[in-house]
C-alpha cells in the first residue's frame, strides 16, 4: 500500500468495484480497500438482477449466473398468484447471480484496469486536514496505514460509516430498515424459472418472502420485514422458519444469512468536499424490492468518472462533485427511487384484505411489460378505491 493515491475506494462490493474500474480506466491511481478477507463472501443477497440492467455494465457469463429467470410471480396473502414474464416481457426478465463469483469478476476487472486491491483492509477513520477530507486510516494484518487521496469514494454498503464520519447524516429509521434472513434450500420441487414474491402482513409484516432459484432443485428463500416489526419470537428468521415448515418441509438448508436493507429515501446529498457516496452507502436500494446491485454499479461507475474529471480539473470540492448527485438524482435511478418510495409508503401499510383485493385484480390484468408504473396504473384502474385512498401516489407516477 502506498501513502498517496488519486482515489481511495472504501468497499469492494459492486459499487466500489465499478468506481475503482472507472477511475483507473481514466488513468488515475486508485486504491480499493475491502475489510473482509474475501471479495463477495459471505454473500448477503438474494442475487436477483434484471437482464437489461446487468447488460449495461457487463455481458452475462454462465460462470457467475446461477439461474435464468423467465417470469416473476406475485403471491397474495390468500395464495392468489399473478404471473408476469415470458413473451410479455420480450423473453428478458432476469438472472439469479452467483455473487461470490460475480463480485470477484467485477473486482478483477477493476484490477485489470489498474486499480490496486487490498483485502482484509478496513478503513477505520477519515483523515481530515484543514477541515477537509484527505484520505483514511486503514488497518490491515495488524498494521495501520495513513492513506491520502484527492477523492474518497464511500462504497461501504448498508453498514456504511464513512459518509457519517465525514459529516453526512446517514441514519436509517428503524421502520425503514428491512431486517432479512435467507436460507439456501436444496432438494425442493418448485418452478425454477420464476422469481416468486409473497406479500402478507401475517407471514411477513411490511416486507415480503422471496424464492429466487439457484438451480433446478435449489433456491435462495428469504424474508425481509420492517425493523420495527422484529422482536423476540418474531424475528425475520422466525417468520422464515414458519414459512419453510409450511411450504418446503423436506427442503435441506445448507446456508443461512442475515442482513439489512434500507428502504428509505436516498441521502439528501451524496457528495461532500473530496467525497462521493455510492450504492447502499448512499441508501440507493429500491424501496419496494430492496434490490440495489444495479444502482450500486450505476452510481459507482458514475462516481469513478466524475472523480476523474474533478481531479483532472484540479477541483474536488463539494461544488465540483455535485454533478454526480444531480446526474443520478435527476436521471432514471433517482426518479425510479422517488416513485417506488411513494409506492412502498402506500402499499406497505395495507392490511391483508386490501392486498388480496389488489392481487385478485392483478391476476386478471393483461399488461405488456414489467414496468412498475404500468403495473400501478393498471392496479388503480382495477381498484378505483385506491385513487381516493392514495391520491399522492397517482401524482408520483
Ligand atoms: C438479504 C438480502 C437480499 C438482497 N437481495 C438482492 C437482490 O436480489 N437483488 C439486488 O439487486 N439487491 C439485493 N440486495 C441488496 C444488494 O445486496 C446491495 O444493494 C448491493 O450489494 C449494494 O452494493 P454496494 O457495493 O453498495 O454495497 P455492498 O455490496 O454491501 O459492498 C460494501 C462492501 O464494503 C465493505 N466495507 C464496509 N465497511 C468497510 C470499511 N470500513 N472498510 C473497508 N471495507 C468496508 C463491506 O465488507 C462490503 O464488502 C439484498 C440485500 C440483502 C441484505
Amino acid at each position: 500500500m502506498k501513502e498517496t493515491y488519486d482515489v481511495l475506494v472504501v468497499g469492494g462490493g459492486p459499487g466500489g468495484a465499478l468506481a475503482a474500474k472507472a477511475a483507473a480506466e481514466a488513468g488515475l491511481s486508485v486504491l480499493l480497500v475491502e475489510k473482509r478477507p474475501a471479495i463477495g463472501a459471505p454473500v448477503r443477497c438474494a442475487e436477483g438482477i434484471g437482464k437489461e440492467a446487468l447488460a449495461e455494465f457487463i455481458a452475462a457469463d454462465p460462470k457467475w449466473i446461477s439461474a435464468d429467470i423467465e417470469r416473476a410471480v406475485l403471491v397474495g396473502p390468500d395464495g392468489t398468484r399473478f404471473t408476469i414474464g415470458g413473451e410479455a416481457a420480450g423473453g428478458k426478465v432476469g438472472y439469479v447471480l452467483d455473487r461470490k463469483i460475480f463480485d470477484r469478476e467485477l473486482i478483477w476487472r477493476a484490477a485489470e484496469a489498474g486499480a490496486e486491491i487490498q483485502v482484509h483492509a478496513r478503513a477505520s477513520a477519515p483523515i481530515i486536514i484543514e477541515g477537509k477530507l484527505s484520505g483514511a486510516i486503514i488497518h490491515q494484518h495488524g498494521k495501520t496505514y495513513e492513506v491520502r487521496a484527492k477523492v474518497v469514494i464511500a462504497a461501504d454498503g448498508v453498514e456504511s460509516k464513512f459518509a457519517k464520519w465525514s459529516g453526512i447524516d446517514t441514519t436509517v429509521p428503524l421502520w425503514e430498515l428491512e431486517t432479512c434472513a435467507q436460507y439456501i434450500v436444496n432438494d425442493i420441487d418448485f418452478d425454477c424459472k420464476a422469481n416468486v414474491f409473497h406479500v402478507s402482513n401475517e407471514a411477513c409484516p411490511w416486507g415480503y418472502i422471496w424464492i429466487f432459484p439457484k438451480g433446478p432443485r435449489c433456491a435462495n428463500i428469504g424474508i425481509g420485514i420492517a425493523g420495527t416489526k422484529s422482536g423476540e419470537g418474531h424475528r425475520a428468521k422466525d417468520y422464515l422458519d414458519k414459512y419453510l415448515a409450511k411450504e418446503f418441509p423436506n427442503g435441506k438448508v445448507t446456508e443461512l444469512i442475515v442482513g439489512g436493507v434500507s428502504v428509505c429515501k436516498p441521502l439528501e446529498c451524496t457528495v461532500a468536499d473530496n467525497l462521493i457516496v455510492v450504492g447502499d452507502a448512499a441508501r440507493l436500494s429500491d424501496p419496494i424490492t430492496g434490490g440495489g446491485i444495479y444502482n450500486a454499479m450505476y452510481t459507482g461507475n458514475l462516481a469513478g468518472n466524475i472523480a476523474a474529471t474533478a481531479i483532472k480539473n484540479g477541483d474536488t470540492s463539494k461544488k465540483a462533485l455535485m454533478i454526480y448527485d444531480k446526474t443520478w438524482r435527476n436521471g432514471p435511478v433517482g426518479t425510479t427511487l422517488a416513485r417506488n418510495y411513494a409506492v412502498k409508503e402506500s402499499f406497505i401499510k395495507m392490511d391483508d384484505k386490501k392486498l388480496n383485493s389488489i392481487v385478485h385484480s392483478m391476476s386478471d390484468l393483461k399488461i405488456d411489460d414489467l414496468s412498475v408504473k404500468k403495473l400501478v396504473l393498471a392496479i388503480f384502474k382495477a381498484n378505483p378505491w385506491l385513487a381516493l385512498e392514495l391520491p399522492h401516489l397517482l401524482k408520483a407516477l
